[in-house]
């Protein structure tokens, strides 16, 4: 792929309005003719903001630092390539919690305005911004913790029935590495008392608020009613849905991963955490994480993994 700091030509396919890209303060933003946009930060390539029909599906801090200084409180911050404190006795060991995909400089790779793939893509109605990050981007601490060569390349596809966002990971060194990747997704709720996250029934899950034991999910629909912290592993269903006062909010589909994990922190965990704002700001959000989390996924030199998120708002 060419390389840019500056937004590729969009093909045009027809005579009307185009999807447009510009960068501006660090972050690359794209509209669709519809008004639909998304905003992604280069800080962490984070997806900050996703509106569809006008509204925001997508929460972040009122407290958030924008500025690079530290990993965005909200948005879709990418965790990669250890999810948590990593074990001490693993090569991610060095690494800070959720590793530095979150908080490095992602480089833009342009735009694009046409793709196979899950959304209706093509035309004047889609359009799909990449960054990278590569081991020579790293500061030097970072490349001494984990010094291995790798290249990431973050697809955003938006397009005007929903939003993708795919996490490439290629091995371009001499050895193999094991890696973990989650999309850490807070999604925007008016009530999460009035939601239920819904798809996840029968699945095992850690539950890392009551002593990390493995646990089954014996209902269909997951209730918010207090600190919510868990690991589902190899989900068998591909959609989790985000379901509030009984009807559809969201739908997250999982793309090539099985694993997800649902936090709210809740009121005392929202409370201790500087960039959560406002208090009762967790009433407004809910994170649905899709990821590689269970275990490691390891890469041979020369080798590829993809997996990722479709979304679909019902705003
Ligand atoms: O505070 P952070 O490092 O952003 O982590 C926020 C949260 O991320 C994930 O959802 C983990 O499962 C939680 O245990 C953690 O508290």
């Amino acid at each position: 792929m060419e390389r840019s700091n500056k937004p590729a030509p969009i093909s045009a396919s027809g005579t009307g309005p185009q999807p447009n890209v510009h960068l501006e303060q660090g972050r690359a933003i794209a509209r669709l003719p519809s008004g639909d946009s998304v905003e992604v930060l280069l800080y962490g390539a984070t997806v900050i903001s996703w509106k569809s029909n006008g509204k925001e599906n997508i929460w972040v801090s009122d407290a958030a630092k924008l500025d690079g200084s530290k990993p965005v409180r909200g948005g879709i911050p990418i965790v990669f390539p250890c999810f948590g404190p990593p074990p001490k006795d693993h090569a991610t060991g060095k690494l800070p919690q959720h590793g530095f995909g979150r908080n490095s400089h992602w480089e833009y790779l342009g735009s694009s305005s046409s793709e196979s793939g899950a959304l209706a893509k093509g035309g004047d109605d889609s359009i799909k911004l990449d960054f990278g990050l590569s081991h020579q981007q790293l500061s030097e601490d970072t490349k001494k913790a984990w010094p291995y060569e790798f290249g990431l390349v973050y697809s955003v596809t938006l397009a005007k029935d929903g939003l993708q966002t795919m996490l490439n990971v290629t091995n371009q060194g001499k050895e193999a590495f094991e890696f973990q990747m989650l999309l850490h997704s807070y999604w925007r709720v008016d009530d999460v008392t009035r939601c239920t996250v819904n798809g996840l029934g029968s699945a095992t899950y850690i539950d890392k608020v009551l002593d990390a034991k493995e646990q089954q999910q014996s209902t269909p629909e997951l209730r918010i009613t207090g600190e919510v912290d868990r690991v589902y592993k190899s989900i068998k269903q591909d959609i989790t849905s985000i379901v509030q006062d009984g009807k559809s909010r969201l739908d997250v589909q999982r793309d090539r991963i099985v694993d997800s994990v649902i936090w709210n922190p809740w009121i005392e965990k929202a409370k201790g955490m500087g960039d959560f704002e406002p208090n009762d700001g967790y009433k407004n959000m809910i994170c649905v994480e899709v990821g590689a989390v269970d275990g490691w996924q390891k890469l041979e030199p020369g080798e590829t993994f993809e997996g990722g998120q479709i979304l679909k708002s019902h705003l």
